[in-house]
């Protein structure tokens, strides 16, 4: 089996007799080996569309092949070709950690020498060997995250769903996460299709984003070319001396037009192709001029989510009761 068939879904729609169309209609292309970050706010249809493709719901409407399998026609095959984190994660407070293991390697028929190992060499890389002779129960957010990250791998999966893998985790278990994620896409060329609330999870890790409002996909794209979509980066630096706040100005302007900054500070909107930061140090150096607090702001993927929906993605989702509300 070559890793090379990803996700391919089409007009795929999701309607619930009481409840909205809660997934209207989507077309995604996601192609092996990339990890395809799929953002939204609460309520959005993030988890309904990792339901069908994971086939444990059914769609309505449209259809969706992973692994090259469709997921209606060949349950089997697609589940025997990916692995799933979801939110909840079906773990057994009385097992421990390398028990888990045991019984999901069992379960997807290892032999039994190998399912030691496999579990040995999974929880090793999900960095809890030492926590994986105590029982669950006294586990934290982030290590139970983790086991059901290393669950989910146990069969080497070619497609990894995680629905929205770091809510609720610390900074470093998130990092730690973001990491592992990485690596599997990188080194091992795991297909990964991973929601997510968090633009910064969206901006770090996805190759390619797609922004789900209201069933629908509003916006696609790498992060950068989405950003771009919206609007240049912007530079700004603060002379080292007040003196020359006019020669910088002037060799800033040729990047672009000047805008409002900090105070003290000189700022432009770079021009399309203008060139980057590094170029600026560069003119700057070359005329001798001396700046502190140089940086660059690029638009955030909020400033895109905000563009094409006219919400802010920052807790768009909170303090909506869900679903009656969208017609
Ligand atoms: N079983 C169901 N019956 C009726 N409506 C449902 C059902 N499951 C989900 N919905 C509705 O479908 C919409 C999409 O929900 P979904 O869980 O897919 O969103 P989400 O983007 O994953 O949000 P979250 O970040 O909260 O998980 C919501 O309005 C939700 O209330």
């Amino acid at each position: 089996m070559g890793r090379d068939r990803g996700i391919e879904v089409e007009g795929l729609v999701r309607e619930f007799r009481k409840g909205p169309r809660a997934v209207d209609g989507i077309d995604i292309r996601v192609e092996p080996g990339e990890i395809y970050g799929f953002l939204g706010p609460n309520g959005a249809g993030k988890s309904t569309t990792v339901l069908m493709l994971t086939t444990l719901l059914p769609p309505t409407g449209g259809r969706a092949t992973v692994a090259g399998y469709d997921v209606v026609k060949e349950g089997p095959k697609v589940r025997a070709s990916i692995g799933a984190a979801l939110q909840e994660a079906a773990l057994d407070p009385f097992l421990t950690g390398r028990e888990h293991m045991t019984l999901q390697a069992a379960l997807h028929g290892l032999a039994r020498k190998e399912r030691k190992s496999r579990g040995d060499e999974l929880l090793e890389r999900v960095g809890l060997e030492e926590a994986a002779d105590r029982r669950v129960r006294g586990y934290s957010g982030g290590m139970k995250r983790r086991l059901d990250l290393a669950l989910s791998l146990v069969h080497r999966p070619e497609i990894l769903f995680l629905d929205e893998p770091t809510t609720g985790l610390d900074p470093q278990s998130r990092s730690a996460l973001w990491s592992e994620v990485a690596r599997l896409a990188r080194d091992e060329g795991v297909t990964v299709f991973l929601t997510t609330q968090y633009l910064e999870e969206a901006d770090v890790l996805a190759d390619r984003v797609g922004i789900i409002d209201r069933g629908k996909i509003a916006a696609e794209g790498t992060p950068e070319e989405l950003k771009a979509e919206i609007g240049r980066p912007s530079v700004e630096a603060t002379p080292a001396s007040p003196e020359e706040r006019g020669r910088v100005t002037e060799v800033l302007s040729r990047f672009g037009e000047e805008i409002t900054g900090a105070p003290g500070a000189v700022a432009v909107r770079i021009d399309h192709g203008a060139g980057d930061l590094a170029d600026v140090v560069r003119a700057l150096d070359a005329e001798g001029l001396r700046v502190t607090n140089l940086r660059i702001e690029e638009p955030t993927l909020d400033d895109v989510f905000l563009e094409k929906t006219g919400r802010s993605l920052e807790g768009a989702g909170d303090g909506e009761s869900g679903m009656e509300e969208s017609q």
